[in-house]
């Protein structure tokens, strides 16, 4: 048996190098690495000249460590610092036997974008890991919200419909009963809605909690205190317009909600939700403004929730001041809430554009 050099194929990374020794049926391998960087390696085995022993050494331009792995004739070596070697050997002239592994070969970019891969696969996995760790209960608050949302939708999807339908049948004349057909499903929702405030204090949404309660309180206000207390108020065409308005963007904002629990995002919907508020907001503070003026008068004459005062004050202090003053917190409260969706707009388009480029 003649001793004879195998075919080497060879290919790096920034941090290793691969070698592949064409032999097959290899036996008796002998492979060190030595202290000045040289690589031994000697088998018999089945190569290009049939079965021999087949023998070569290599001597690395650069340090490499002493931990490096072999299995069978597929060698990898473990450069001692990372980096891109110009060539794998210190002698300039290319060995005979050695050739460049096609199959493994990628350019100095190509090996730099597959290193970037995988650092920011480790990086997700560990973010994923550390997020299913930090909070075992992501799946139950998720089915919660998904629940919740799925539930205001249905009532404010009733709400719209049946106005919509009852503004087609009868006309204007729909304007006039909107309270008493659906009343009971407002209630329901805006008492559901509360939790909306409590949300956010749960740590269950990012939502901040000053807009969601201007929100939540300044419906209540319109819903429980005028519609729900004063008669006269509630078959005025103004019920209309507000149970429209808040109707029309919550069967957008809702299931809008109810995607983001699943992580999804349908485009169309995230712009309804994002867009819709622009006119409406205003529209709807204009309407709850309404609907306070034409309630002053009817609290000065009823007297309801009216402050007794001492005799020498007057008999009572009429309820309409405080609606007075709820008016200039009406327009204090839409401009917060304004700034507030207009930032979640911008905030949400500009993460989206910077994940597209
Ligand atoms: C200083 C004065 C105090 C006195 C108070 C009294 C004054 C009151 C005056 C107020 C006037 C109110 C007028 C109003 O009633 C008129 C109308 O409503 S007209 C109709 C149009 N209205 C609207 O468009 C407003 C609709 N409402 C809202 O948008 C919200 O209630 C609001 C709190 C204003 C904003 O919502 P939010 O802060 O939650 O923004 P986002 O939707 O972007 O959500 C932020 C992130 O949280 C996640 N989230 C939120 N809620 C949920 C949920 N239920 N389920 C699942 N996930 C939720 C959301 O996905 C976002 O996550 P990410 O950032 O990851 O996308």
């Amino acid at each position: 048996m003649s001793i004879l050099t195998p075919h080497v194929y060879w290919a790096q990374r920034h941090g290793e190098i691969y070698l592949r020794v064409d032999l097959s049926d290899a036996t008796n391998l002998d492979i060190s690495l030595q202290e000045n960087n040289k690589l031994q390696f000697r088998a018999q085995g089945h190569g290009a000249k049939g079965d021999n022993e087949y023998v070569f050494s290599l001597e690395f331009l650069q340090p490499v460590r002493p931990e490096s792995t072999q299995r069978q004739v597929d060698i990898k070596i473990k450069k001692q610092d990372e980096g891109w070697w110009d060539r794998l050997t210190l002698q300039e002239k290319k060995p005979l036997f050695l050739a460049p592994d096609f199959d493994r070969w990628l350019d100095e970019s190509d090996a730099e974008m597959e290193l970037q891969a995988k650092e920011e696969e480790k990086i997700n996995k560990i973010s994923v890991e550390s997020r299913v760790r930090k909070d075992p209960y992501l799946g139950l608050k998720k089915g919660y919200l998904f629940m919740y949302n799925l539930v205001q939708f249905l009532g404010f999807s009733w709400i719209f419909v049946n106005m919509t339908v009852r503004l087609f049948i009868l006309g204007q004349d729909s304007f006039y009963d909107t309270f008493h057909t659906t009343a009971d499903m407002m209630y329901f929702c805006q008492m559901m809605a509360m939790l909306e405030v409590i949300n956010p204090l749960l740590g269950l949404v990012k939502t901040g909690f000053f807009p969601a309660m201007i929100q939540v309180a300044g419906r209540n206000v319109i819903l429980f205190v005028i519609f729900g207390s004063l008669e006269e108020m509630q078959n005025k065409p103004v019920v209309f317009f507000v149970f429209y308005l808040w109707s029309t963007i919550e069967i957008f904002r809702y299931p809008f909600y109810m995607l983001a629990c699943i992580d999804t995002e349908w485009k169309l919907l995230t712009w309804l939700r994002y867009s819709l508020w622009i006119p409406l907001y205003p529209l709807g503070v204009i309407a709850e403004a309404v609907v306070v003026i034409q309630s002053l008068p009817i609290f000065d004459q009823t007297r309801l929730f009216s402050l007794p005062l001492p005799a020498v004050l007057g008999h009572s202090l009429s309820f309409s001041y405080t609606l007075q003053l709820y008016l200039v917190l009406m327009f204090l409260g839409l401009f917060i809430n304004f700034r507030h969706l207009y930032k979640q707009r911008s905030r949400r388009y500009r993460s989206r554009k910077k994940k597209v480029h």
